[in-house]
């Protein structure tokens, strides 16, 4: 028996290389779960419908836990910020614990939950690709520093989005059309009401009816954390009001805003698009939740499959301490 050439070996390693890597880092299917977990999805949109309710902004709640996930960077866990959600998140995990124990991966219920919270809003749907595994390590710091804040600029929110690795204008203006439903406290906006960058006056480009209303919600010096619509026009249903409420100066958040009223910002032509064509708007949000979805993720046999949603596995506290959190 002789032994191969050197060339055949460094090519037979580099093949090895290759396909090792490609199944380490394996695509995400939209198959996935057929023959290990073939309800899951239908398992978590019913425990999302039961939800609903009792809180019509769960499904808000759950797709901004999706948002953070995607963002944070490349090893952190399920995490979130204003912890909304997170119970329901258990009832998913530990309905799909009982049928397909250790199957699920919290990542993938965080994917699906979102998708499932835009079909239960009466906004589009699509196809999930899954396969996501957990990872067991987080970093509070660095997932803070790529979420994106409401007093971002929008040169500041670009960063974030190219950061990640979503570099197109058309993934930050359609992602952001998910403020057409949910809430957000005053903290995250009462910067705009009485003395915006120090002028001592309200942000110019906030419609003046609309400043009388939200003074009224958030008094100067009041409760930060009361809460408000996001879509003031449709605040529980996913429809393109958001961009029409930009066009009228009536989004919530300066960043919202921004994409609109900054002056000779390419995103102004795809707000008044979105704005104009409801179905092109839908068509955009699909494609970026996608893209944002396919962002880091772990599969193959990087990472793991959590237990519990809220911690690594072996880990005994069980509480929120490992999940990030940015304003
Ligand atoms: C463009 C940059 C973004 C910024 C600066 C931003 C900022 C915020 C802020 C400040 C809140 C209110 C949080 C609170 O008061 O507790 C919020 C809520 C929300 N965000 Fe964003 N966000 C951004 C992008 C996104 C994206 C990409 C999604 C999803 C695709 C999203 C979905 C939501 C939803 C649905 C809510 C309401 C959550 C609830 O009612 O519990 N946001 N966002
Ligand atoms: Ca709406």
């Amino acid at each position: 028996m002789h032994s191969p050439s050197p060339l055949v070996v460094i090519f037979g390693l580099a093949y090895g290389i290759l396909i090792g890597g490609w199944f380490a880092n394996g695509q995400l299917s939209s198959t996935f779960y057929d023959q290990t977990c073939p309800y899951a999805s239908c398992i978590i949109r019913e425990v999302i419908k039961q939800a609903l309710e009792s809180d019509p902004r769960i499904g808000a709640s759950l797709i901004r836990l999706h948002f953070h996930d995607c963002f944070s960077e490349k090893e952190a866990i399920a995490n979130n910020n204003s912890a909304r959600g997170f119970d329901v998140v258990d009832t998913m995990k530990a309905k799909l614990e009982s049928i397909c124990p250790a199957t699920v991966s919290c990542a993938d219920i965080l994917t699906i939950a979102a998708q499932q919270s835009v079909s239960l809003a009466e906004g589009p749907s699509w196809t999930n690709l899954l396969g996501r595994r957990d990872s067991t390590t987080a970093n509070r710091t660095l997932a803070n520093l790529n979420i994106p804040s409401p007093f971002d600029t929008l040169d500041g929110l670009k960063f974030k989005f190219t950061n990640v690795g979503l570099n197109n204008n058309t993934d930050l203006v359609a992602l952001s059309g998910a403020h057409t439903f949910g809430r957000a406290q005053c903290r995250t906006f009462s910067n705009r009401l009485y003395d915006f960058n120090n002028t001592g006056l309200p942000d110019p480009t906030l419609n003046t009816t609309y400043l009388q209303t939200l003074r009224q919600i958030c008094p100067q010096g009041g409760n930060g954390s009361v809460i408000t619509n996001l879509d003031f026009t449709t605040p529980n249903a996913f429809d393109n009001n958001y961009f029409s409420n930009l066009l009228s100066n009536e989004g919530l958040l300066q960043s919202d805003q921004e994409l609109f009223s900054t002056a000779g910002a390419d995103t102004v032509d795809i707000v008044n698009n979105f704005s104009a064509n409801q179905s092109a708007f839908f068509d955009s949000f699909v494609e970026s939740m996608i893209s944002m979805g396919n962002l880091s993720v772990l599969t193959g046999t990087d990472g793991e499959i959590r237990l519990n949603c809220r911690v690594v596995n072996g880990n005994s506290t069980t509480d929120d301490s490992l999940l990030v959190s940015s304003i």
